[in-house]
């Protein structure tokens, strides 16, 4: 019978010292629990989203000398970790310093190698290089290793043999997180170490980000290959957050134990810190302590229990306790406020309602109600005078041009909604911010950012856009849940969620009127998420081709027929190209400025889905099915 410890720690990326400090911490627990194996996640020294830090060749010494530190303390116990392994006199690809992604075993102080690789670790296989994901940047893969020394990937990829005080002995399975994800690379590292030799257990160590749905995905991928060879396995991730700039990862860890036909014997707690321990008995390869699986919940509990860790770990990460809001008696600020609500006490919130003469004593009502459901701290600051002011500053300020008067720039009143929306925000909330001695947030959601319906370094400004990766209709069941789940009570104020979404920007935006955005949620959050989140991502000529096949709402998800919204065919074409210009064209720019955000999405903006400025493009056979389409209408 083997005891192993799956230590699921919060990988603190960038802190190789603070990392080791826990790994060491863990070992000790382990040992004191009479444990055999103890496995840490991928990279648990170094981090793993840490930029191009990993330029830094002072920075990798520094996490190798960590690193044997972790083997030095492997007395009496066998640890398997993730770190970063150095080979002085070979480069990487980019001429930088050659470095491996790679799994560790360390037993008495000593470095067990697999069996016929040319190191004394395990290198990773498979480097994914696709969303968030750059490890061909920055690592040389056990494939290139065996390119470059004219052999193959089988000719060093083996099992390593773990031979414990007591003479037992134990095959395992090495992989690194993608190597199991095989599913489009030719080679299958599980596949083949299962059919070539008698492993006893497979390890994967992983740094693998939440994404929506993705856990049921993983038990489904992992079951079925661990199925296919029959041999169980363990899974150990990491939790915490990683960034990489502009994105903010949530590690829900989900780390567990596989029986041999692939089903999920043992899980750990998401999004939490463990060191489960599970007894492992090698004569019959299975696990025998108690099973244990963690009960699923919907999608809109995942992505509150994603973003509720995600912020309150982000604020703890940057120091910052106490946060500024925006309120304007619409359903984003609300939820916002609300999960800042269920994470920082009351007096370190403080609401700010900024109407204009455009504002209706509806949402005014509703900002003031939100802020009592909160029992926060709450204040007005209207914007009107300001407006008048600008406008003034404007009437009477004549332009010149050498000297002699050259007219005066007007105001319409487009750019007055804008001048409203920076003036709350750039003027308002950044001073508020400072003298509350916080920051203020970003309440952009993802519709909103695609289009860019916001205004430059307005409200499109901010320290986090927390739910700028969900969609319209994500963030009306987060008001829901939040209600319902969270506070249990009416903490949203049901107006908001009931209004008609509007800026109150213009006469023309009178929610009382029932006038409200341009955008038309229940058909734009699934027509813009087939141009951003599919894997093989839609443009204008997939959508018309779908919609002139009757197909459109069932390829997009979307819940409305798309042809009464648009009962003529040049309104639907009319409406694809005047959003697809936006989304392709100022749309980028303004999110290329944008505030970090939570991904949970298969793809958010940010790096996930990199981005360059060019103007929107229609492919030849959209001009070509569009003419067709407008022909016979
Ligand atoms: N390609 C480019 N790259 C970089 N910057 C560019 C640019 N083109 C214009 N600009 C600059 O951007 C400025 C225009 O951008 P901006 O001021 O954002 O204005 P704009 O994008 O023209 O309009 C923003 C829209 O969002 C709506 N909005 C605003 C605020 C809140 C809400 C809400 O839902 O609550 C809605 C607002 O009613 C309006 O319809 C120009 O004056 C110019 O300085
Ligand atoms: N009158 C206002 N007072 C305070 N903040 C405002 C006001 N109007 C807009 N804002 C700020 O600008 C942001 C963007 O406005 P937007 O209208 O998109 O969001 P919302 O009003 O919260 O929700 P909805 O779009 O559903 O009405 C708000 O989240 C809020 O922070
Ligand atoms: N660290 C990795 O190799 C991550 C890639 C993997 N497919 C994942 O998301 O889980």
């Amino acid at each position: 019978m083997l005891k192993i410890g799956l230590a699921q720690i919060n990988v603190h990326a960038g802190d190789p010292r603070y990392n080791t400090a826990v790994i060491k911490d863990n070992i000790i627990q382990a040992k004191d629990a009479g444990c055999d194996i103890i496995i840490f996640p991928e990279l648990s020294i170094p981090g793993y989203f840490i930029g191009d830090i990993w330029d830094q060749p002072d920075y990798i010494d520094d996490c190798v000398r960590f690193g044997e530190e972790i083997q030095a303390a492997s007395d009496g116990i066998t640890v398997i970790y993730g770190n970063v392994a150095k080979e002085a006199g070979r480069v990487n690809l980019d001429g930088r310093t050659r470095k491996y992604n790679a799994m560790f075993v360390a037993h008495n102080g000593r470095l067990i190698s697999p069996a016929r690789s040319p190191y004394p670790f395990y290198i990773k296989t498979l480097l994914p290089n696709y969303r968030e994901f750059s490890d061909i940047r920055y690592f040389t893969s056990l494939m290139e290793v065996a390119q470059e020394r004219h052999a193959f990937p089988e000719d060093f990829l083996s099992p390593v043999q773990i031979t414990f005080d007591d003479g037992r002995t134990l095959c395992m399975g090495p992989l690194i997180c993608e190597d199991s994800w095989d599913e489009n690379y030719p080679f299958k590292p599980m596949s083949y170490l299962g059919q070539t030799y008698d492993i006893d257990l497979f390890i994967n160590i992983s740094c693998s980000p939440f994404t929506l749905g993705k856990t049921g995905r993983r038990h489904r991928l992992f079951g079925q290959a661990i199925d296919k060879i029959s041999r169980p396995a363990l899974y150990v991730n990491s939790t915490g957050i990683q960034n990489n700039g502009k994105n903010i990862y949530t590690f829900d860890g989900a780390s567990g134990a596989y029986d041999r036909d692939g089903t999920l014997h043992y899980e750990c707690q998401p999004f939490k810190e463990e060191l489960a321990f599970v007894q492992y008995d090698e004569t019959l390869r299975k696990f025998v302590s108690p099973a244990h699986i963690n009960a699923r919940q919907n999608d809109t509990a995942d992505i509150y229990t994603s973003l509720h860790f995600g912020m309150q770990s982000f604020l703890e990460n940057i120091g910052v306790d106490k946060v500024v809001i925006g309120v304007s008696g619409g359903i984003d600020s609300a939820v916002n406020a609300a999960l800042y609500a269920s994470i920082l006490p009351p007096e370190h919130i403080l609401l700010v309602n900024m109407p204009s003469c455009y504002n209706s004593e509806l949402t005014k009502g509703l900002a003031r109600d939100l802020a009592d459901n909160i029992g926060c701290l709450y204040t007005v600051v209207p914007v009107q005078d300001s407006l008048e002011l600008t406008r003034r500053q404007f009437d009477e300020t004549p332009l010149y041009r050498q000297d002699t008067a050259a007219g005066h720039l007007k105001l319409t009143s487009f750019i007055e909604e804008n001048i409203q929306a920076r003036d709350r925000s750039s003027r308002i909330l950044a001073a508020a911010a400072a003298a509350f001695g916080g920051v203020f947030t970003c309440n952009a959601n993802k519709a909103e950012s695609a289009v860019g319906y916001a205004t430059l370094y307005g409200d499109s400004a901010g320290f986090l856009a927390a739910t700028a990766d969900l969609w319209k209709h994500q963030i009306y069941d987060l008001a829901s849940y939040l209600n319902e789940h969270v506070f249990q009570r009416e903490v949203i104020p049901q107006g908001s969620i009931d209004i008609v979404p509007s800026a109150e920007l213009s006469a023309s935006q009178d929610v009382t009127q029932g006038q409200g955005d341009p955008l038309i949620y229940p058909y734009h959050d699934y027509l813009f998420a087939a141009f951003i989140e599919r894997w093989q991502r839609a443009t204008p000529e997939s959508i018309l081709d779908w919609y002139l096949q009757g197909t459109l709402e069932k390829h997009i998800g979307c819940p409305v027929n798309v042809r009464t919204l648009f009962p003529h065919p040049a309104d639907f074409i009319a409406d694809l190209e005047k959003w697809w210009r936006l989304i392709a064209g100022f749309a980028v720019a303004k999110r290329i400025q944008s505030p970090p955000l939570i991904s949970i999405s298969r793809r958010s903006f940010g790096n996930d889905l990199r981005e360059s400025q060019l103007g929107p493009y229609l492919t030849t056979r959209y001009l070509e099915l569009k003419k067709e389409c407008l022909r016979h209408a």
